[in-house]
């Protein structure tokens, strides 16, 4: 397993060991006692999500506030997707910044996104499955948000505005400067 910590204090790339032969591969996509080893404390993940989305669907900018608050680790199991987290933490230097990567199926790449930060991606390929684990559960109430092209943000999203999807309640969202966060 390769981990990298990107230039946002606490959000890591991890790369799984990949056991390939005639059958196909093998991969443990999850391993609390390694994963433990990367993080300063221990991290326990407490419900799993999925969805699956289009070409071009932006499923951005979200996080929960307060002590509902959730660490991810995510991945993709099908397809291609632009990953983009943003770091909210008020005491960060990197406050406001974000890190964009491309996970798919076939880099195998994670990223784990710590508390504290908005997550969001677009769908590159004709169609994605997107898995995560995260560490908090879902708390509707404590949803918060920030529109995907947020100017302040700066995001290149890689595909030209009118290719792409939104639903309705994340046009709406807010930019960072009016947020709730
Ligand atoms: C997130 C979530 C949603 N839901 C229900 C609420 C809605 O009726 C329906 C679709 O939810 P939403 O449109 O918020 O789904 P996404 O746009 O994929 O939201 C996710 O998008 C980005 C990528 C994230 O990182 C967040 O985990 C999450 O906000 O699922 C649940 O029942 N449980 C949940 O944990």
């Amino acid at each position: 397993m390769k981990v990298t910590e990107t230039r946002l204090k606490g959000c890591f790339v991890i790369e799984p060991a990949l056991f390939e032969d005639d059958r196909g591969y093998f991969m443990e996509s999850f391993n609390q006692k390694k994963f433990d080893s990367i993080l300063s404390r221990p991290v326990t993940f407490v419900q799993d999500n999925q969805s699956f989305s289009k070409k071009g669907v932006v499923r951005a900018l979200h996080y929960q506030i307060g002590e509902h608050a959730q660490a991810k680790l995510v991945m993709v199991l099908q397809g291609v997707v632009l990953d983009v987290v943003v770091d909210l933490r008020k005491d960060s230097s990197t406050f406001g910044e974000h890190i964009a990567l491309e996970l798919s199926y076939e880099n195998k790449k994670q990223l784990f996104v710590p508390r504290g930060f908005a997550h969001g991606f677009v769908v590159l390929s004709d169609t994605a499955h997107f898995f995560y684990k995260c560490d908090n559960n879902y708390n509707a109430s404590s949803e918060g948000g920030i529109i995907y092209n947020d100017n302040t943000l700066g995001i290149d999203w890689k595909l030209p505005g009118k290719d792409l999807f939104l639903s309705k309640k994340d046009k709406l969202l807010p930019t960072l400067e009016n947020a709730r966060l």
